[in-house]
């Protein structure tokens, strides 16, 4: 009998892209014979990435509680019971065996309907301090797959399975090398190579960091990948025309595989995601943790690598002064940048996204 599966949420490409690569793995271990129903938040992201990787998606009209600014948040009641409502419909047509939820805007609506009607849930949690949502949806959760360990202090210890974050295939069985990534981007294959990535959004005082940097990645010869998201691309694009021999300006990248593997050293957010693949590509990187992210969860995330050895990390009011010098001592520190390699190495779980299908299956009644 065909299986079928729900998997909820999305925002951003921490929340899209492990539900992706959970989804790639219930069809393998299902050997196809598996019907997967993604559902998002209209207008989000995933709107885009997840019929571009393939599969059906259902848009709520959801949206998150807005912490700028709280008269924005006069409507979120109202858009909140309408999207319990298109779950519960969402629920009657599709008749799923297990709903999974990965965070973000669609995951608490669909995952408190589902477990309404008795149907089994499991929570894909990315970050090392959890959201207040899937704290709530844990109590009636039957398994919660952690990214980190020593969740027990959100979440009922009995439930959780500590799998690490699923990594898409597309990097975990990545056979790109640095070579051939470095001359896809039209940089010089013999040249150290600075990846820098703001999440998957963009990152503001990272981009404006590396603005100001970008004579210094000529004069000291290193070319740079810089990925600014949507809204600094058009400024970093104008500003980095004169230097184009050693800068290659992106707003978003597809192909993370091929950025990974023409990096010597990487700058990045740090996304829960961004470190789980970071660990399996093995690189060497300085994090800058966006420090509004909801109780400072990126920070935590970037301790748990900081605290092993595992890789340097940068306060967001320290980058516009220090990233330079971090990062050029670092690029010339080759005992610094293989122990992080070797250390960050150490934490890589390539096999997530197998291990969190297993489980999912298993729920199937
Ligand atoms: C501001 C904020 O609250 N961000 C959160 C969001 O981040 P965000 O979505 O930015 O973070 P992550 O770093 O976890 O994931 C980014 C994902 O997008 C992909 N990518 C990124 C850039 C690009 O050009 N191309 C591309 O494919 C990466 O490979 C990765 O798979 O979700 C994460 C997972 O819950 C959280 O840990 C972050 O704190």
């Amino acid at each position: 009998m065909q299986r079928k599966v729900i998997i909820a949420g999305g925002g951003t490409g921490g929340h899209i892209f492990p539900a992706i690569a959970i989804a790639n793995a219930l069809k393998t271990q299902a050997k196809g014979d598996i019907d997967i129903l993604f559902v998002g938040a209209k207008g989000k992201m995933e709107m885009e990435k997840v019929p571009q990787a393939g599969y059906r998606i259902e848009g709520l009209e959801i949206v998150g509680f807005n912490r700028s600014n709280i008269f924005k948040n006069i409507l979120l009641p109202f858009k909140l019971i309408k999207s319990l409502g298109h779950a519960n419909r969402i629920l009657r047509e599709f008749k799923p065996d297990v709903v999974v939820g990965v965070g973000g805007f669609a995951s608490f609506p669909m995952l408190d309907r589902a477990q309404r009607h008795g149907i089994p849930t499991l929570i894909q949690e990315q970050n090392s301090f959890a959201g207040k949502a899937n704290k709530v949806l844990s109590h009636r959760a039957a398994r919660i797959c952690t990214g980190y360990d020593g969740m027990e202090k959100f979440f009922p210890a009995s439930k959780i399975l500590v799998t690490g974050n699923p990594v898409r295939s597309s990097i975990t069985q990545s056979h790109a090398t640095r070579h051939e990534s470095l001359v896809h981007f039209g940089l010089d294959a013999n040249k150290k190579t600075v990846f820098v990535v703001g999440g998957s959004l963009g990152a503001k005082s990272i981009n404006e960091a590396i603005h100001a940097l970008l004579a210094s990645f000529v004069e000291k010869d290193v070319q740079l990948i810089w990925q600014t998201g949507k809204p600094y691309f058009e400024t970093a694009k104008a500003a980095a025309a004169p230097f184009s021999s050693h800068v290659k300006v992106l707003e978003f990248i597809t192909n993370m595989d091929q950025a990974y593997a023409a990096a010597d050293v990487v700058i990045s957010r740090a996304g829960a995601l961004a470190i789980a693949e970071l660990c399996v590509v093995k690189k060497a990187t300085v994090f800058v943790p966006y420090p509004f992210a909801a109780e400072d969860h990126q920070t935590s995330n970037a301790m748990s690598l900081v605290n092993k050895k595992a890789a340097l990390l940068l306060k967001d009011n320290e980058v516009g002064a220090q990233l330079g010098t971090t990062l050029f001592s670092l690029l010339q520190n080759k005992a610094l940048i293989e122990q992080l390699e070797t250390n960050i190495a150490s934490l890589a779980n390539p096999h997530a996204d197998q291990t969190i299908a297993e489980e999912v299956l298993k729920l199937v009644r």
